[in-house]
Formats: C-alpha cells, structure tokens, sequence
C-alpha cells in the first residue's frame, strides 16, 4: 500500500506496490475487475515490473493509497510514458467508484484536464484507505512506470527533465546547425546525410517523448499514433543512408556501394508492406528488430572500414557504440528484459548525443583531411616531383606577382636560365636514372646557393630557370658564375664533370615585360651554348632607340 503523499514529499514510483491482472481477452469492465481484485484474483507486484513488452492484453492495476492523516491529501498520479493508446483510472473511495479519468493518446491532449507531456492526473485521497484502479491497453510496448506525488514534487520534476530535454535538442540542434553549414561551404554527401540522420533521430525522439503531442499536434489523435512509426523507420532508413555515404564504402565495399539505391528501395518496400498491415503493435515490433540488426550491421561495416584504412572508422565505431549501446538499454527496459530505471529509459537520448557528437568531430577531423590533402594537391600542381623546385606552372603564380611588386620601386631584376651540357649524352651512356640523378644534384645546388626570396623553377627536360628579384646584372652574374663553377665540380657517381651554360639578363620592370625577360634570357643562353658551353653570358637590356631594340 502506498501512503497518500505529503506537500513536501519527493514523487516515488509506485510499481512494486501495484496488485496486477492480465486480462488476455480484454473482457472485464471495472466494476468486474475491482471485484476480481477484492477477491484478490490480483497479484503484487512485488518484483517491481514496469515494462509487459508487446502485449495485446489489457493490463489491469490496482494501487492502494493510504491517507492517515485526518484531512484530504492532494496528490498527482502521473504515467512516465507518452505512447500508451488507452489509460483509464477509476478511483475508489470505501469501496465506492467516486471518478474516473481517461488520459490515454485515444484522448487529444487538447481535451484533457492537464495538458502536460506525460499523461497525468490530480486526485485528494480523503482520509482512510482509497484505491486507484488502472487500466492499460495499447498497440504500443506496454511500459507503465506509474509516479506518485505532490503536485509541487511533479512540478520540481518536471522542471529538470525541462533542462534535460532542453540540453539534449540544443546541443542537437547547434550539431544540426554546424554541420548543415559545412556541407553548404563543402559540398560534400557526408556532411548533408549527418544532419539528414541528426534529425531524423531527433523528430522521432521529440514524438515517442510526448513532445510533438503536447506542444504541436496536441489535437491529433491520428498523427500522434501514427508518426512515432513513421519517423521510426526515417530514422532507420536514414541510418543506412549515412553509414554508406559516411564512410568510403564506394571504396572497400563496392558491391555494396552499387547496390545501395536497390537497397534504398527494399528498405522503403518492406516498410510500405509492413506499414499495410495497419497494425502498430506489428510494425513497430518489427522496426525494432529492424534497428538491433541495423546496430549490429553498421558496427560490422565500421570494423571492415577500420580493416581498410578508412579514417573515419576510428570515430564510428565508437560513435555507433555509444548510440547502439544506449538505445539496446532503452529498449531491453521498454521489452522488460532489464529493470526500468528513469536513467535506462533515457539510455537512447544520452547514447544518441554522444554518438551525434563523436560524428560531428569526426566531420570536423574529415574536413581537416580534405583541406590538407586540397594543400597538398595545390602544392604538386605547382612542384615537379623529381627536384621539388617549383614548375613551369609555378611561374604566372609565382614570379608575375613578385615582379608585379617589383614595379612600384622600381628595382631591377635578374632571369637566369640555365641548361646542362650534353645531356643527352648523360643519359644514352649512363641511362636515364642516373640522368635523373644528375637533375636532382643540380637542383639542391641551385637551391643551396640561393636567397628564399629567389624563385628556382624547372623551366624543362634539363632546362632550369631562377628569377631572381632586386638583383643587378653584376649580382646575378656573380651567383651564375658561382652555379656554374659549383656544378663543374660536382662529382656524380663515374659520370665525371657535369657543365651547364647559363644565360643572365637584368632589366627593371618599367623598361620591359616579363615574357620579354624571359625571351632574352633564352638568348644569352643560346649564346653560352654557341660560344663553346660551360659559360655564362649576361645581357642587359637597353632601351630600343626608333625600330630596333639593341642588346649590349
Ligand atoms: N634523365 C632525364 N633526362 C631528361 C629529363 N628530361 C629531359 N631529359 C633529357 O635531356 C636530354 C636533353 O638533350 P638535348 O636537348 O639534346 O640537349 P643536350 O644533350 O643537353 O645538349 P645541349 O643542351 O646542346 O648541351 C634529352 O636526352 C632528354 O631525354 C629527365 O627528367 N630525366
């Protein structure tokens, strides 16, 4: 028996003071059943039950209350459960039936006495021994944590689950938020699929918990039924859209990453089919094998993503943990296969939010990757793979902008364009490793002798080109005869000396265009292999006097 609550006191779940009936052909009325109980056909519920599972039965309760003290004491009888079709309480006073009250979701909340999530109801249980008859019969799993309490206790306690619902669809919504405005700045599948799965998840929460019921569709018998299903497989679909498009299935599971429009298509078959039946209790019975197997699944295909290198495994595996572990707690306590606990219930809301939220770093950690390997990528485009110095792409990117600079103080500026001698030669008698091995020499020389400020580029095949800003013809000439005098002694392997011929030309940007720069260069390059190789010849550009341009 329990005792009528005081103002002060906390609420208590009464459960284990309940004497229950399993009425399997539905067929008492409550006078029937109240008699039964006082013929004590009811058995105590001493092991604490809480959860009856899938049951088409109707569950008949009787809670005894006891008020001692000398007046009438105002309590709230409250069901921690929104989902349940039928909740009808009858209260006995001397064995008299004084009320009856129906607060199940065949009633609208719109129409209820309290209009709060879960279904409750205010009683005084006046002084002596009073009995509240409940009963229970839904399409849905027949969970029943029935609370007792004062009405300033529920309040209190409805404030905190305020905060903790509050807490659960803020943060995901900021996750929701965040990573919706990534896939707009990226462009990139996974990031939409998250917030796709994210809200899914979220739509079916906010139903099965009453709070679709209670503060949006409070008139609608039929969507609050009919959307906790509904959005269930959204969820469940969505979480199979996600694990194909999150990790790099296309990559270590190609047939399956073919298939997945198939099955995209099987999945919304069976639900169709399934959803036929018009039964709830069978299509969510259903979909909740449905999603211990989905658990089950995507942890396999985490762990085939880990064995492949996938780097976004290390996150989903633990992630898909967190998330199937919560939600098997939540639903071995709504089956009764563990104890109900406030906290158990809850398992899937605390699994859920800390799996968005490993994903979501995860998303994070995957942008990092995309935006080092883009570096990367840049970088290559702009380097030539066997001496690391920058290539001819390298030169509009790299040396316009500088000799764009170079213009507004005007100071002069060097090109010098180098070219290994007899090359050819290398290479037919030594082969073309070797040959490779020789450009490699010479790049490191080139760029061991340079400033950072100067631009080494492989201008082509054996050809290198150094732009060399605020640098004069005599300081340009001197690094030139540097270079060539270096490589003259640059011993590699049994090839003997290397020798290059070197062109040099200065100019100041207002005198003359880059290109043409560069063309003179060519020149004095050709000139250096002319005049016998292994030499270095500058030229300096004179302004052109009437229709010809002179070089000094
Ligand atoms: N090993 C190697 N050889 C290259 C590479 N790029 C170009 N070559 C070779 O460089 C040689 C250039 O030969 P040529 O243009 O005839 O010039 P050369 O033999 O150096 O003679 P001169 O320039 O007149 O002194 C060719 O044999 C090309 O195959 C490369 O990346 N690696």
């Amino acid at each position: 028996m329990a005792d009528a609550p005081s103002p002060d006191s906390q609420i208590t779940l009464v459960n284990n003071r309940l004497f229950l009936l399993d009425d399997v052909k539905s067929s008492l009325n409550p006078q029937q059943a109240f008699t039964a109980f006082k013929h004590n056909e009811f058995t105590q519920n001493s092991q604490n039950k809480v959860s009856f599972g899938f049951t088409q039965n109707t569950i008949w309760a009787v809670l005894p209350v006891e008020n001692s003290a000398d007046v009438p004491l105002p309590s709230v009888i409250k069901i921690d459960n929104a989902w349940l079709d039928n909740i009808d309480l009858y209260f006995f006073a001397a064995d008299e039936l004084i009320n009856r009250v129906s607060i199940g979701d065949n009633v609208p909340l719109t129409e209820r006495l309290r209009k709060e999530r879960m279904p409750s109801v205010a009683h005084e249980f006046p002084n002596g021994t009073s009995h509240v008859l409940f009963r229970f019969n839904s399409q849905d799993p027949m969970t029943i944590p029935i609370y007792l309490g004062s009405e300033m206790a529920m309040a209190s306690t409805f404030a905190k689950n305020a905060y903790f619902y509050g807490a659960l669809y803020g943060g995901l919504l900021i996750l929701l938020i965040y990573n919706l405005a990534l896939y707009f700045y990226l462009r990139e599948l996974r990031y939409l699929l998250y917030p796709i799965y994210l809200l899914a998840f979220t739509a079916f929460n906010f139903t099965y918990t009453g709070h679709g019921f209670w503060l949006v569709w409070s008139g609608s018998v039929t969507m609050q039924q009919w959307l906790m299903p509904g959005l269930m497989f959204c969820y469940l679909f969505s979480a199979v859209m996600f694990t194909l498009g999150f990790l790099n299935t296309r990559t270590f599971l190609p047939v399956l990453h073919g298939y997945r429009h198939r099955i995209y298509v099987s999945l919304i078959v069976i639900a169709g089919l399934i959803f036929l039946s018009g039964n709830r209790s069978f299509i969510i019975m259903i979909q909740l094998v449905m999603l211990t197997i989905l658990s089950v699944w995507m942890l396999m295909i985490g762990c085939l993503a880990y064995k492949n290198k996938d780097p976004l495994a290390k996150f989903f595996i633990p992630a898909v943990i967190m998330g199937a572990g919560g939600a098997t707690i939540s639903s071995f306590a709504t089956w009764g296969i563990i104890p109900y606990s406030h906290w158990a219930f809850r398992g899937i809301e605390v699994g859920m939010l800390l799996e968005m939220s490993l994903l979501s770093i995860s998303l994070g950690f995957n942008f990092k990757l995309t935006q080092e390997a883009r570096i990367s990528a840049e970088s290559n485009a702009l380097h030539d793979p066997l001496t690391n110095l920058y290539n001819r792409r390298a030169f509009s990117q790299l040396v316009h902008p500088s000799w764009e600079l170079g213009k507004r103080n005007n100071n002069p500026m060097s090109i010098m364009l180098m070219d290994l001698d007899w090359f050819k030669r290398i290479n037919d008698q030594f082969g073309h490793a070797v040959g490779d091995k020789v450009l490699e020499g010479v790049a490191k020389e080139i760029k061991s002798r340079i400033r950072d400020s100067d631009i080494p580029l492989r201008w082509g095949g054996e050809e290198f080109l150094i732009f060399l800003p605020n640098t004069n013809s005599v300081q340009a000439k001197q690094l030139a005869e540097d270079l060539r005098a270096k490589i003259e002694n640059i011993k590699i392997d049994n090839i003997g000396n290397v020798t290059m011929s070197i062109g040099v030309v200065s100019a100041t940007p207002d005198q003359i265009d880059l290109e043409q720069l560069v063309n003179l260069a060519d020149e004095a390059l050709y000139s250096a292999k002319e005049q016998g190789r292994n030499t270095v010849i500058v030229m300096t550009y004179s302004k052109p006097t009437a229709n010809e341009r002179s070089c000094l």
